[in-house]
């Protein structure tokens, strides 16, 4: 099955705030662009994979970009449904993903056959960290917070068929410095392969 994948991007420079006890801002970036490129690999083993971001240095790093016009996450992951291919399913992934495998992002894929939106929660089960629609645009993104039970809300009240896919590799995001912690634990392979990790 081909599939678009959208990674949204922040500019790295002015995300991720919340790890700022344990970061400093040069520190925060660089990070950020790791976790970044190191998702993209990923994504690109899998399907067609689209960056949408307002940040020119990232635009430049990939091939198939759409530049940010509509300012904030759910605002830019609707702006990039609009422009993308009707027919095809569309997987959004957030770009803060350190344990990510291809193989994360394939086993919810798999899941389409039963049903019209995947959903992939954050460790607490709180938060959505991938989402996955049979079609572009069948529901609305609702992140920020607890969205995850924002992302099953709004699929049961369309009738949509829904369910999660529960892996490490997609439910730890680096949002906080406890995130940290538990990443310098699962270790390899992210710390293992990376020269001068800020970790
Ligand atoms: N294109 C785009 N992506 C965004 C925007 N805000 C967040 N993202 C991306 O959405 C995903 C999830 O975001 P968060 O985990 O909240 O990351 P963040 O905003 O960098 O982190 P905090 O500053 O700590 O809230 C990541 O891939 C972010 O880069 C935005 O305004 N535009
Ligand atoms: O669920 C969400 O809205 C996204 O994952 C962003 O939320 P978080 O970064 O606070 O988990």
């Amino acid at each position: 099955m081909t599939v678009s994948i959208v990674i949204p991007v922040r500019p790295f420079a002015e995300g991720k705030t919340r790890l700022s006890p344990a970061m400093s801002p040069e520190q925060r970036a660089q990070f950020g662009e790791s976790m970044f490129r190191h998702v993209f690999a990923c994504a690109q083993a899998v399907g067609d994979t689209y960056v949408v971001t307002r940040c020119p240095a990232i635009l430049a790093l990939s091939a198939r970009t759409i530049a940010e016009t509509a300012y904030g996450l759910n605002p830019a992951l609707e702006q990039a449904a609009a422009e993308l291919d009707r027919e095809k399913p569309i997987l959004t992934i957030s770009a803060d993903l350190p344990l990510l495998a291809a193989d994360d992002l394939r086993a919810m894929l798999a899941l389409l056959d039963d049903v019209d939106v995947v959903a992939a929660p954050d460790r607490t089960h709180t938060g959505t960290n991938a989402l996955l629609f049979r079609q572009p645009r069948l529901m609305p993104y609702v992140f920020g917070g607890a969205s995850l039970e924002k992302h099953r809300s709004a699929a049961l009240a369309r009738g949509l068929h829904f369910t999660t896919c529960c892996r490490e590799g997609l439910a730890t995001d680096m949002d906080r410095p406890a995130d940290l912690r538990f990443l310098r634990k699962a270790g390899a392979p992210w710390s293992r392969n990376r020269k001068g990790s800020t970790l």
